[in-house]
Parts: C-alpha cells; structure tokens; sequence
C-alpha cells in the first residue's frame, strides 16, 4: 500500500525502448518505493498498468490534461511529438509540476535545464533555487562524452574540442536496431556457402556482398534510408542546411549549455564541433575526441582529473591490449560504465591531446539523467 504522501509521479513513454531501460533503473535503485506511480499510454488507456504501480492499476490516457494535472511529477520518454502537443497545453491549463523529459523539444528553451547531474549538479540546484520546472535529458552523445571527460571542462582546461562520433543503432529507435541487425542477416545469407567453404575466393565474396548492399530494397533500408550493415552512414539527424547536421549543432549547443556557460550564462562558451557518424553498432556511442588545451597539462594529471570526477567514468590504460578488453560497445553495453581511454598528446604539439570514450546511450545517454533528476527532486 502506498503512503498517501509520497508525491504522485506520472510516467509516459515507460513500454518503449528507452522508458523500458528507466523502467529497469527505477526497479534497480528502489525509487518506486519512494513515490506513487500513475502509468500513462497514448494507445491503451484502461489497459492494466505494470507491475511497479500501486493504487493505479489501470492505465491512464497520456493526452487527457485533467489527468496529468493530478501528478506531483511527469517523467516522459513517450517522443518529441508528445511533448510539443501536450507540455504546452498542460502549462497553460494551470499546471505548475516538475516536467522530466527524454525528448529535445524543449532542451534549449530558457526556462529548461538540460540535466546530467555528475556534471552540472550546481547548475540544477541553481535553476531549483530559482523556481525552475523543466529538467531534460541532453543528446546522448552529449551526456556520454561529459560523464567520461566532462572534468576537464570543470578544470577549465578547454580552449576547444572536436567530436568524431560512432553512434549505434538504437540511436534512431527500436525499429533501426531490427533493420541493422536484418541487413546483417541478409549479407551474411547472400555468401553463406562461399563462405562454408575455405577455398572460396575472398573478391567474389566481397563482390557479392557489395551486390547486395548496392541492391538492397527501400523496405530493408527504411528506417537509415541507406544500407548501414558493413557500411556507415556520416549523417545524423536533420540537415541544418549550413552544412552541419542537427546532431552535430547538439554537440556546441548543449554541452555549453549543460555546463552553464555561453549565450545566456556569464562565462564564454567553448567551441565544440566534428562530424557524426551512424555505424553498426547496437546501442553504444563511441566518441573520437580531440581537444586543444588551454596549457600543456601531463597525461598522467589528465587521467587522475578523469578518474576522480565521477564514480562511473575510468581510464583505459592506453594499451592494446586494455583497449580490446575494456574500450570497445561490447564491453561498456548494458553497464553504467564511462571509459575514457587512447588519452596521449597528438603530433600538434603538448596542448593538443586524444581520447576515446564509450557509453551507452540508453543508459547515461538518455534513461539515467531523468532517473537521478527525479531523486533530486524527491530529495528536495
Ligand atoms: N532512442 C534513443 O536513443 C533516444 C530517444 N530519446 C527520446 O525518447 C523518445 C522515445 O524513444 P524510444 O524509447 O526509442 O521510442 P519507442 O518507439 O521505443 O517508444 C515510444 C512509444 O511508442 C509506443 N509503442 C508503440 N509500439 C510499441 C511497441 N511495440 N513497443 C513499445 N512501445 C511501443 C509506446 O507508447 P504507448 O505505450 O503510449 O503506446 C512507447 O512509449 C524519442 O522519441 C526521443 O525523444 C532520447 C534519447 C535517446
Ligand atoms: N540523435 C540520437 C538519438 C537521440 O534521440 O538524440 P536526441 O535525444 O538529441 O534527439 C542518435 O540518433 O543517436
């Protein structure tokens, strides 16, 4: 039986992919004993909640505003199209709850914090001090990079950064995840016998799957709208028309934001900028990162800075031997873990330095912000 006091906290998007992840999280570290749970669907309202709920057993319509307006708290993952249609009717119906958000719609609005706690904690009890009510989960590709390496911008120790991503398929969604792991099956179908066989030549297998890939239907490419299985896509997100994809805009945009630094803030923003590239990966984000220091810093001090900022970021030993085993999706997917690792000075001179860093990009990228943003607020 819940107590009647524990805020009511109204979650939205929770079947999907990455509501399923919080879902997992949220059972994970006990915070459904901690609130009064009211599930939400946009296509089954009446239908029976999961099992994590207590007086609400039956699921509630995710448009109905008189509903929503009951919850203490919102924490959706249901879509940026859900967001643009009901945040803003169930604000002007008189609404004054803490709004939790996996979508990007409203992340660079003035009045909403993108939130990634181990970086910006500062940053969230400010806007809470002040009133704030929208908290937002940040691009994942963001939210990764600054768990594994975001203690050299608290150092201040950042002139600029360039991001080369290997993003994963789950990315885009549950159905890209299907469609890569089909186009996989169909290349590995179209050689199978040659491959059976050692004394096949190597060219015609090559030739062959080159053939497919060239020829694959717009049903077997619907979701990347290119053939991405032994192949990779440098384009991510809307073209911004600049040149620039969406996701890469992301990278400068929200991480100065994140840090509360840039147009808005008092301390100058950091120019982050570099290219973002899908590859067949399933669910980790791989990041490439270069940056230009403000000073000559030692590797050894760069590593102790990383190692120390935050329990889930570590250095990988830059070896080959660490890096196969610990700095590669296999190894960091479905863990909470942030690996920084290939940190050595570049040709350019002592300032210029490389990093690797992977993360899962339903977990620190999208699921766990909103979760631990829901314990600040339940901590309060
Ligand atoms: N995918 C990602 O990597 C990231 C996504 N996000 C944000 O989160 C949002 C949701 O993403 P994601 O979880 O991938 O979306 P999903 O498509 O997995 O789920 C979204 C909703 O689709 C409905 N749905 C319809 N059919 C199914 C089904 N067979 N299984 C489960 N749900 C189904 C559910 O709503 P209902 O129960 O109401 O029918 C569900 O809540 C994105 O739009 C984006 O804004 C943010 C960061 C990363
Ligand atoms: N755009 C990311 C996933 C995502 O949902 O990003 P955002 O939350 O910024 O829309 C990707 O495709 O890998």
């Amino acid at each position: 039986m819940a107590n009647a006091s524990q805020p009511l906290v109204g979650l939205v998007g929770w079947r999907g992919m990455v509501g399923s992840v919080l879902m997992d999280r949220m059972q994970a570290e006990g915070d459904f004993g901690l609130i009064e749970p009211v599930f939400f669907s946009t296509s089954n309202a009446g239908g029976k909640a999961p099992a994590m709920a207590k007086n609400e057993t039956a699921l509630k319509d995710a448009n109905d505003i008189e509903a929503l307006k009951k919850c203490d708290i919102v924490i959706t993952c249901q879509g940026g199209d859900y967001t643009s249609d009901v945040f803003p009717k169930l604000r002007a119906a008189g609404w004054s709850g803490h709004w939790i958000d996996a979508a990007s719609t409203l992340r660079m609005n003035d009045d909403a914090v993108i939130v990634l706690d181990p970086v910006n904690l500062p940053v969230i009890q400010n806007a809470l001090a002040k009133g704030g009510k929208n908290w937002i989960g940040g691009n994942c590709t963001v939210s990764c990079m600054l768990m594994g390496v975001g203690a050299l911008y608290k150092a201040g120790l950042v002139e600029w950064m360039t991001s080369m991503t290997y993003q994963a398929a789950s990315g885009g969604g549950a159905q890209h995840m299907r469609e890569l792991l089909t186009q996989f099956g169909t290349l590995n179908a179209e050689v199978r016998a040659l491959l059976d066989d050692p004394k096949s030549a190597i060219l015609e297998i090559d030739r062959k799957v080159l053939h497919r890939q060239q020829n694959l239907s717009a049903s077997e490419t619907a979701n990347f709208g290119a053939p991405l299985g032994g192949s990779l896509i440098p384009w991510i997100d809307k073209d911004l028309g600049d040149g620039m994809s969406k996701e890469e805009w992301k990278a400068g945009a929200e991480t100065n934001k994140i840090l509360g630094q840039g147009a808005g803030f008092g301390t100058a923003a950091v120019p982050v900028d570099g290219f973002c590239v899908r590859i067949g990966a399933m669910r980790c984000h791989s990041q490439a990162l270069t940056f230009k220091l403000r000073k000559d810093v030692p590797v050894a001090d760069i590593e102790a800075l990383i190692a120390a900022d935050n329990p889930w970021a570590s250095v990988v030993p830059n070896t080959r031997e660490a890096t196969l085993k610990d700095l590669t999706p296999v190894a960091v997917t479905g863990t909470m873990n942030i690996p920084v690792g290939r940190i050595r000075k570049l040709a350019m001179g002592p300032e210029y330095v490389g990093a690797f860093t992977i993360g899962d990009q339903l977990l620190w990228g999208a699921a766990e912000p909103l979760r631990r943003m829901l314990r600040i607020l339940l901590e309060a």
